[in-house]
């Protein structure tokens, strides 16, 4: 089982971008493999609600909103932090534009009746605590009764610890991207993660570590 740190992580990346795989791929394969995920856990959802932040982590929820409303599924986006700032993220929120994707802000949360909350809010990137704007999205995902299925990292939670914020989500399921990260492993962290299911985003063997 391969566990790295954030920082390795990163290092994996880089190195899978300088061999072909580009940044925007891995996310268009962790959106894809964690969109398969959610289907094959809760194959009758109709609705999801992805509450996305606006590092990359929110760029794997766009991907995911993308092919849930091409599958027909309905489909609210929540900019719990406002508009995306990275490029990937960017690229992939741009796309929506063309679908039926309901698109909300954080004002309007409480409203939201979905059968899935896919929880897109912040993955290896969180520190420190929340903020009020991330206290408030976490508020819903953990209230909404929904499914909750995290991406990478359940929002609140350190990934290098597994350290977790005061009103951080909890998830049913985790998909954690490529490796695990000791947040996936802590037992202290076990009650967020819910089920923890490790998914291929195509990164080859020889970036990783002792490969
Ligand atoms: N590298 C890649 O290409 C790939 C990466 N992948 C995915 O990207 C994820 C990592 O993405 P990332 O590095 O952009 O960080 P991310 O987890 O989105 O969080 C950063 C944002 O959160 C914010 N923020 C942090 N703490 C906060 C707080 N307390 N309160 C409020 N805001 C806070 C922070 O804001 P700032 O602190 O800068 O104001 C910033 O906007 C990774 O887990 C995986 O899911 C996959 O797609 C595969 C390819
Ligand atoms: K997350």
């Amino acid at each position: 089982m391969r566990v790295v740190t954030v920082a390795q992580m990163k290092q994996i990346e880089k190195l899978a971008d300088a061999n072909g795989v580009s940044y925007y791929q891995m996310m268009e394969n962790a959106g894809t493999a964690a969109y398969r995920i959610l289907r094959q856990r809760v194959p009758h959802a109709k609705h999801i609600a992805v509450v996305a932040g606006k590092g990359n982590n929110g760029g794997d929820g766009f991907v995911m909103a993308r092919l849930a409303a091409q599958d027909g599924l309905s489909v609210t986006v929540v900019l719990a932090e406002g508009e995306p700032v990275t490029r990937d993220a960017k690229t992939n929120y741009a796309l929506l534009h063309a679908l039926p994707v309901t698109i909300q802000t954080a004002d309007t949360v409480r409203s939201i009746h979905a059968d899935v909350v896919v929880d897109a809010l912040y993955g290896t990137g969180f520190h420190g605590s929340l903020r009020p704007s991330g206290q408030k999205a976490c508020d819903f995902m953990r209230t909404s009764g929904a499914y909750v299925l995290a991406l990478d990292v359940p929002s609140g939670l350190q990934a290098d610890t597994g350290i977790a914020a005061d009103g951080a989500v909890k998830a049913q399921c985790t998909v954690a991207f490529d490796s695990f990260k000791q947040v996936h492993i802590a037992p202290a962290a076990a009650a967020f993660c819910g089920t923890v299911v490790l998914a291929d985003i195509g990164v080859p063997d020889a970036c990783h570590p002792h490969a």
